[in-house]
C-alpha cells in the first residue's frame, strides 16, 4: 500500500525570494498600495509551481501566512479576544498582530527553539470555537486550479492549545488545553471541508509533542487523534524539533507520522507498523548539505512501516531560499551549503536514490574548547566600586539601538554598491551617533547608548568582524510578520582579529559627560541566530565566541567605557525542549557568558539584556550570569516576570521593561508610572532601572522621542 507521494517538505519559506511579502505588507500598512492579496496569491502560486518543477512529489499548502500561522489558526477557530472583534476582518488580523494606537497586540514569543516569533492566542473558559475562515480549503482549491494537488497543513490542536495562554480574567488554574473537546469539532469540520474539496492527506503540525508532556496531556493527544483520524482525510502528524518519545504511542490511530531524524533519533519501530512515515532526514534547521548516508536511516525504517517517504526534518521556514544567489560567498564554503531550493533537490534525489556525496564537513582545523571558570568580586564590592558612576535611583536607560533611518540604510547600501567609500560612510555613522547622544541628553536619560547605527543587525555585525563567520547577501529568513534576518554562517573556528566596537563607543563617550554603555552581543545569542558548524559541539562554538568577546570587553574598558552591556536575548531560546537536557545547557551557556564578562574590573558595570524570556523560567540562570544590571522584556509579557517565584530575592540591578517596543503605540506617562510602581512594590528602589522592553531600531524617531520623554517623566515622578 503506497499512496503518499515519495518525497515531500513539511513547509516552505513564505516571505518571498526577494522579500516580496515584506514589501507588500509594509506598503499595505502605510496605505500606499492595495497589492497585498495579489502579492500573497502570487507567492503561493510561485512556491507550488517551483516545488513541482524541482520534481517534489508531495507539495504542502496552507503553509503561507500573511503574518503568522499561529495567528491564522486562532482566526480559523474564532479564538479572537473580544477587544478586537469590532474591527473588520483584515484590520482585526493586523490589530492582533501589531496592535493599534488604542489596542495592544497579542503577546509575541519565540516558536520553540527557533528565532521565529508567533503570536500567543488567548483562550478563555467559555467563548465558543467555530470554523470562522476557509483559508485552508481556499488555498487547497487555489493550488488545484493551478493543477497542483496539495497536502493542506494545519497547526495541530494540541500544539495550538499548549502554545496559547489563558485569557486575562480566566478562572484560577484554567488551562487552554482543557478546552480541547470544544475545539475538536472545529478541526473535524475543517478536515471534512478539506476532504470535500478533494484533499486525501492533511498534515497536522504538532511540534509540542517533542516536549515533556504530563500523563494528562498525553491522554489529550490520544483523544484528539483518535477522533481526528476518522474525520475524513488521512492524517499525517508532524512532530518536529526532537523525539516524539511518549507521544508516539498516543498517535496510534493516525495514518502517517513525520519524524525529525536530524534532531531526534529512530523511535520504537514497532509503533510505526502499518503507517506512512515521512523520514525527515534533510535538515530544515541548518544550511549544510545532506550526505547520502542518511539513507541508512531510511533503510532501517522500511521494514517496519507501510511506506517510507523522504522529507525535510521540519518546515523549511527557517532556512533561506536559494544558495545560488550567494555569488559573493567563498566557493569552497558555498559548495558545502544547501538552502531551501537545494534541500528540495536533495529530497528529490534521495527519493530516487541518486543523491551524490558532496563536500560536507568543514575543511578547517578542529575547534578548541575552553572551559575556564570565571568569577568577579562579590556583587556588594562591585556595587561600591560602581558608585563612581553617580547614578540616581531608578536610572533611566535604553536597550541599545535607536531607529535605523532610511538614510542609514541608504548609506549602507551605497557602501556595499561602492558608490560611497568607507570614510564617507563612517562620517555618516559618526554623525548619527552624535544625533543620538544629543537626543538622549535632551530627553534627560541617565545612561546613554551610541544607538548601534553601524549595525545592520546585532548578530550579523559581529559575524562580519569575526574570523570563521560568513554572511550572506540574500539569505533572509522570516523572524515575524514582515521582519526578516540574515543569519550568518559560522563555518570555522571563531577568532577576533581586532577590536570591533571600541571606536564607536569611544566616539559616543567623547561627546558627553554622561556614561555611555558599550554594546556587545553575547555568545549564546550569536550562535542562536546563526547557522552553526556541525563538526564540533555547539558549546565549543559558544565558548570560542565568549573568548573573542572577552577580548572586546577588556578593550572597551581600557578605552574608558565604564558600562558594558552584553546582550543575551536568546539565552532561553536555545534551552533544550526536554527538561532532562536543560541543566547541562545552562551550565555551559552561563559559564560562557561569565567567561566573556569576567575580565571586567569591579568598577565596570556589566549589563545584560534578555527578551522573549518567560523570564521567570530562567530566573536562576539570569542570576547565575552575575551581571550587575539586567534589563529584560516585561511589559509585552504582561508583567509576569514580577510574579515569578524568587523575584523579590533577586539581588542585583533589574530593569523590567516598562513598555512594549514592538508596537508603534506611544505609552503615556501614567501608564509607565504605573508599571514602575508595580516593579517598586516587588523590588527595592536602589536596584530598579527604568527602560523599554527592548531596542528601538524598528521604531520611528517620532515614536521613540515621545515614548522616552514619557519614560523619563515617569521615572522622575516615582523618584519623588
Ligand atoms: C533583541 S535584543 C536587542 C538588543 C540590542 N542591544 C538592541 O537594542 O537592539
Ligand atoms: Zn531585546
Amino acid at each position: 500500500m503506497t499512496d503518499f507521494p515519495a518525497s515531500t517538505v513539511l513547509g516552505y519559506p513564505r516571505i518571498g525570494p526577494r522579500r516580496e511579502l515584506k514589501r507588500a505588507l509594509e506598503s499595505y500598512w502605510d496605505g500606499s498600495s492595495d497589492r497585498l492579496q495579489a502579492t500573497a496569491a502570487q507567492l503561493r502560486a510561485q512556491t507550488w509551481l517551483r516545488l513541482r518543477e524541482l520534481g517534489l512529489a508531495g507539495i504542502p499548502s496552507n503553509t503561507f501566512s500573511l503574518y503568522d500561522h499561529v495567528l491564522d489558526t486562532a482566526v480559523l477557530v474564532d479564538a479572537v479576544p473580544e477587544r478586537y472583534r469590532h474591527l473588520p476582518e483584515l484590520d482585526r488580523y493586523f490589530a492582533m498582530a501589531r496592535g493599534t494606537q488604542e489596542l495592544p497586540p497579542l503577546r509575541m514569543t519565540k516558536w520553540f527553539d527557533t528565532n521565529y516569533h508567533y503570536l500567543v492566542p488567548e483562550i478563555d473558559a467559555t467563548s465558543p470555537f467555530r470554523l470562522a475562515s476557509d483559508k485552508p480549503a481556499a488555498e487547497y482549491r487555489e493550488a488545484l486550479a493551478l493543477g497542483v494537488d496539495t497536502r493542506p497543513v494545519l497547526l495541530g490542536p494540541i500544539t495550538f492549545l499548549l502554545l496559547a495562554q489563558a485569557a486575562p480574567g480566566s478562572p484560577e488554574g484554567f488551562t487552554p488545553l482543557s478546552r480541547l473537546d470544544d475545539l475538536l469539532p472545529v478541526y473535524t469540520a475543517v478536515l471534512a471541508e478539506l476532504a470535500e474539496a478533494g484533499a486525501t492527506w492533511v498534515q497536522l503540525d504538532e511540534p509540542a509533542l517533542v516536549t515533556d508532556l504530563t500523563p494528562g496531556q498525553l491522554a489529550a493527544v490520544r483523544r484528539a487523534y483518535d477522533q481526528l483520524a476518522s474525520a475524513g482525510p488521512k492524517i499525517l502528524v508532524a512532530g518536529y524539533f526532537g523525539d516524539l518519545g511518549e507521544a508516539l504511542p498516543a498517535l496510534s490511530a493516525v495514518h502517517g507520522i513525520a519524524l525529525d531524524l536530524v534532531r531526534g533519533g529512530l523511535p520504537d519501530l514497532s509503533l510505526l507498523r502499518g503507517k506512512t512515515v515521512v523520514a525527515g532526514v534533510v535538515s530544515g534547521r541548518d544550511v549544510w548539505r545532506t550526505s547520502p548516508d542518511v539513507l541508512t536511516l531510511v533503510d532501517r525504517l522500511r521494514p517496519h512501516a507501510a511506506e517510507v517517504v523522504i522529507g525535510s526534518s521540519c518546515p523549511l521556514l527557517h532556512v533561506p531560499y536559494d544558495v545560488e544567489q550567494e555569488t559573493d560567498l567563498d566557493p569552497d564554503l558555498r559548495d558545502r551549503l544547501a538552502f531551501a531550493e537545494q534541500k528540495v533537490r536533495e529530497i528529490v534525489a534521495l527519493s530516487r536514490g541518486s543523491l551524490l556525496a558532496g563536500p560536507i564537513s568543514a575543511p578547517v582545523p578542529a575547534g578548541f574548547g575552553i572551559t575556564a571558570t570565571a568569577t568577579r568580586s562579590p556583587y556588594a564590592i562591585r556595587a561600591k566600586a560602581q558608585a563612581r558612576l553617580g547614578l540616581p535611583p531608578v536610572p533611566t536607560t535604553t536597550i541599545g539601538s535607536f531607529p535605523q533611518t532610511g538614510d542609514l540604510r541608504e548609506a549602507r547600501a551605497a557602501l556595499a554598491a561602492g558608490t560611497v567609500d568607507v570614510a564617507e560612510y563612517e562620517t555618516r555613522v559618526r554623525a548619527e551617533i552624535e544625533h543620538v547622544i544629543r537626543l538622549q541628553e535632551r530627553l534627560g536619560l541617565d545612561v546613554l547608548v551610541h544607538g548601534e547605527p553601524e549595525r545592520n543587525d546585532m548578530v550579523q555585525y559581529f559575524a562580519e568582524h569575526l574570523d570563521g563567520c560568513a554572511v550572506t547577501r540574500h539569505g533572509w529568513v522570516q523572524s515575524y510578520g514582515s521582519r526578516c534576518t540574515r543569519p550568518p554562517i559560522i563555518h570555522a573556528d571563531v577568532k577576533r582579529a581586532e577590536p570591533i566596537t571600541v571606536r564607536w563607543a569611544t566616539h559616543a563617550q567623547s561627546l558627553t559627560d554622561r556614561p555611555v554603555k558599550g554594546m556587545l552581543t553575547g555568545p549564546v545569542t550569536i550562535v542562536a541566530w546563526s547557522f552553526v558548524r556541525r563538526d564540533i559541539p555547539l558549546r565549543d562554538v559558544v565558548w570560542q565566541l565568549a573568548d573573542a568577546l572577552r577580548g572586546e570587553v577588556e578593550d572597551l574598558e581600557a578605552a574608558g567605557i565604564g558600562i558594558i552591556q552584553v546582550d543575551e536575548p536568546a539565552l532561553r531560546e536555545l534551552l533544550p525542549l526536554r527538561q532532562s537536557a536543560q541543566p547541562e545547557y545552562l551550565e555551559w551557556s552561563v559559564g560562557a557568558y561569565r567567561w566573556a564578562t569576567s575580565g571586567a574590573s569591579d568598577a565596570t558595570q556589566i549589563h545584560t539584556h534578555l527578551c522573549y524570556s518567560n523570564a521567570g523560567e530562567v530566573l536562576a540562570a539570569i542570576d547565575a550570569l552575575d551581571a550587575d544590571v539586567t534589563t529584560i522584556e516585561s511589559a509585552r509579557s504582561g508583567g509576569t516576570l514580577l510574579t515569578a517565584p524568587g523575584i523579590a530575592d533577586y539581588s542585583r540591578g533589574l530593569g523590567p521593561g516598562v513598555y512594549d517596543i514592538h508596537s508603534p503605540r506611544v505609552p503615556d506617562v501614567a501608564e509607565i508610572e504605573e508599571h514602575l510602581r508595580k516593579i517598586l512594590r516587588v523590588l527595592p528602589a536602589d536596584r530598579v532601572w527604568a527602560n523599554p522592553d527592548c531596542g528601538l531600531k524598528t521604531r520611528a524617531y517620532a515614536q521613540v522621542e515621545a515614548a522616552l520623554a514619557n519614560l523619563v517623566a515617569a521615572a522622575a515622578r516615582v523618584r519623588g
